[in-house]
C-alpha cells in the first residue's frame, strides 16, 4: 500500500522555527497566485496593466517591485500574444526576490552562476536595460537552450551563456561586480506547484546537495572583486542547504574576507535566519540572511543571503 506523505507531515521538522504552523499548513493546502513582470526594454507597467485588463485579467501590482503584477492562479499569461512579442515574463512572486537584492546597475560585470531556464537573468539583464556585461552559466546544456528562447524573446542582448562546472569557474572570465548563486536544492518551497517534491526529501538527500552547494557559493566567491557582492538562493526549507552552507563559508573565508548584509525588502514579509540547528550553533550573523515562508507573502518558500567581499581571497 502506497502511504501518502502530507506537506505537514513531511515539514515537521520545521514546526519548531515557523512563525505560525497553522498559517504555513493552510497556505500550502492553497494554489499558488500567477505573477508576470514587465519588460521595459519593451514597454511600461502601465500598458502592460491596460492590455491584462483588456484581456480579461486583473492584474494586482507588486508593492514591493516595481512593473510586476499578482494574477489569479487559473490565469495562463503564458497564452498571450503580449507573451509571445516578449512584452512580459512570467515567474514566481517569491523568485523575484535574489536579483532584487542585487541592485545591478548598467556599468557592471554581472555572473548568474546557475543560471537555466533564465528566469533570474532576464530579471537582471533587464534591470541592467540591456547594458553592461551579464554572463548566464549553466553546467546542463540542455537547460540552457530553455534559457537562450528566455533572454531572445525578451530581446536581451546583454548576455553571453556559459556551461561550465559553476564549482570549477575559470579564473580566466575575470572579476565580477555581482555573482549570483541561485543553487540547486532540494525545491522544498515548490510544494504548492510541484507537490512531488515532499515525497522526494530526505536530510541525506540535503546533505548530499549540500556539498554542491559549498563548492559554487565557494567559487562564487572567489570569482567576486573585492567590494563585491554574492547573492546566494535556494527554493528550499532544509538548514542543510541554506543557514548551514552560508555558515561554513563565514569559518572558511573568515570574517575579514566575507561578511553577511542584511537581507530585507520594503513591502516583503520575512523572517531572519535560524542560527541554531540540529545541535548546532551558527554564527548569530545568519540573522541577517532571509526565510520566505509561504504564508507570508502568498508565495512559494525561499532562502536568501547577501554577502560582500571584503579582501583578496
Ligand atoms: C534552481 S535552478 C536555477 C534557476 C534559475 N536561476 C532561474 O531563475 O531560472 C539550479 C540550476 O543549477 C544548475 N546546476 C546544478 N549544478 C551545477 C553546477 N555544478 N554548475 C553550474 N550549474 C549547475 C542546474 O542545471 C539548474 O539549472
Amino acid at each position: 500500500m502506497t502511504q501518502t506523505l502530507s506537506n505537514s507531515d513531511a515539514f515537521a521538522r520545521y514546526r519548531p522555527i515557523i512563525d505560525d504552523w497553522e498559517a504555513f499548513c493552510d497556505a500550502l493546502k492553497r494554489p499558488l497566485p500567477t505573477c508576470v513582470w514587465t519588460n521595459t526594454l519593451r514597454t511600461t507597467p502601465e500598458r502592460l496593466a491596460e492590455w491584462m485588463r483588456a484581456g480579461g485579467f486583473d492584474p494586482e501590482p507588486l508593492t514591493w517591485y516595481p512593473g510586476a503584477f499578482k494574477l489569479a492562479h487559473d490565469i495562463s499569461p503564458g497564452n498571450r500574444l503580449e507573451y509571445v512579442a516578449g512584452l512580459y515574463h512570467v515567474q514566481e512572486e517569491v523568485s523575484l526576490v535574489p536579483p532584487a537584492l542585487m541592485h545591478v546597475t548598467a556599468d557592471e560585470r554581472v555572473l548568474d552562476l546557475c543560471a537555466a531556464p533564465g528566469n533570474k537573468t532576464a530579471q537582471l539583464a533587464v534591470a541592467m536595460q540591456n547594458r553592461g556585461t551579464l554572463v548566464a552559466n549553466d553546467r546542463n546544456v540542455y537547460r540552457l537552450r530553455a534559457l537562450r528562447r528566455v533572454i531572445d524573446r525578451l530581446g536581451v542582448a546583454n548576455t553571453s551563456v556559459t556551461a561550465y562546472d559553476g564549482a570549477n569557474y575559470p579564473r580566466e572570465s575575470g572579476e565580477f561586480d555581482k555573482v549570483l548563486v541561485d543553487a540547486p536544492c532540494s525545491c522544498e518551497g515548490t510544494s504548492r506547484k510541484n507537490p512531488e517534491v515532499v515525497h522526494a526529501s530526505s536530510v541525506d538527500y540535503f546533505n548530499r546537495l549540500s556539498g554542491t552547494q559549498r563548492a559554487l557559493l565557494r567559487q562564487a566567491v572567489r570569482r567576486c572583486r573585492k567590494g563585491g557582492l554574492i547573492v546566494y538562493s535556494t527554493c528550499t526549507y532544509a538548514p542543510e542547504e541554506n543557514e548551514l552552507v552560508v555558515d561554513d563559508l563565514l569559518e572558511e573565508f573568515g570574517a575579514h574576507a566575507l561578511r553577511l548584509l542584511p537581507a530585507r525588502i520594503d513591502g516583503l514579509a520575512s523572517s531572519p535566519g535560524i542560527t541554531r540547528w540540529d545541535g548546532r550553533q551558527l554564527s548569530e550573523e545568519l540573522t541577517r540572511t532571509m526565510r520566505l515562508w509561504p504564508h507570508q507573502n502568498d508565495t512559494g518558500g525561499f532562502f536568501v543571503a547577501l554577502l560582500e567581499k571584503t579582501a583578496e581571497v
